[in-house]
């Protein structure tokens, strides 16, 4: 990657963002990530975390067979929390949370790649975008069971409170968030959806993402012509 990715290009590949790790897939999850990408997933992130979650070679093992998925469909990969398996993979990004490594010294290390941070206020948010990060995740905009140490729901306002206080950055909703409420999402002001269950658990994971996925190009086609 030459230059930091361009706040448009970030957009789009927040589009339809599924995170997902091996405890969140009923199935192998390298055939999840095949159908996301089939569907039209638009980014993917690698969360491997939780009790029963892989560890070691295994759990790098499946990063990369998962990264190999992602370059070969030209979808950027992204890999939760751990700095040093994303430099190690030459992943495209990182996302990190309140609770992990500082911003700006993730920033530092991982130099063009991409920077995603969770953000709950519009102060976290502010300190994001001064510390570097390309887009912030908001939520749990609705009630989740894939993240046990959730903060508290803060429902769709939040992003219509973080657009009205004058951040443009390219925001991400995440949380408990379904087809049906993909609309919801969009129009509070968030320019994709992140989505773990409502694809991992879905019969068909290709079918999900579809489905998401025209909820959003609906969304935005209807924007375009409104203006
Ligand atoms: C796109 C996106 N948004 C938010 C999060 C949550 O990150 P964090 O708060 O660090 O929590 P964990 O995912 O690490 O449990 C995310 N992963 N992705
Ligand atoms: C990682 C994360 N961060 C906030 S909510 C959440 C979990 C989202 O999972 P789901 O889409 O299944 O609610
Ligand atoms: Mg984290």
């Amino acid at each position: 990657m030459t230059g930091r990715v361009e706040p448009s290009m970030m957009r789009q590949h927040l589009r339809m963002y599924l995170v997902l790790g091996s405890i969140d897939c009923p199935v192998d999850p390298t055939h999840v990530v095949q159908e996301a990408l089939a569907g039209g997933a638009t980014m993917i992130q690698f969360r491997e975390k939780g009790d029963d979650a892989l560890v070691g070679e295994p759990m790098i093992h499946l990063a990369r067979r998962i990264q190999h998925q992602c370059h070969q469909a030209g979808v950027p990969y992204i890999v939760n929390d751990d700095v040093e398996l994303a430099l190690k993979l030459n992943a495209d990004g990182v996302h990190i949370g309140q609770d992990d490594e500082c911003a700006a010294d993730v920033r530092k290390r991982i130099g063009n790649r991409i920077l995603g941070v969770s953000a709950h206020t519009v102060e976290e948010a502010e300190r994001a975008i001064r510390h570097g990060a390309d887009y912030i995740g908001i939520g749990p905009i609705y009630p989740t069971r894939s993240k046990d140490d959730a903060r508290a729901v803060q429902g769709t306002d939040i992003l219509r409170i973080l657009r009205d206080s004058g951040i443009d950055l390219p925001m991400v909703g995440i949380g408990g968030i379904t087809a049906e409420r993909v609309e919801e999402v969009l129009c509070a002001g968030a320019d994709g959806v992140a989505v773990i269950s409502a694809v991992t658990r879905a019969e068909s994971a290709r079918e999900a993402v579809e489905t998401i996925a025209g909820a959003s190009e609906r969304f935005f086609l209807r924007k375009l012509a409104n203006h």
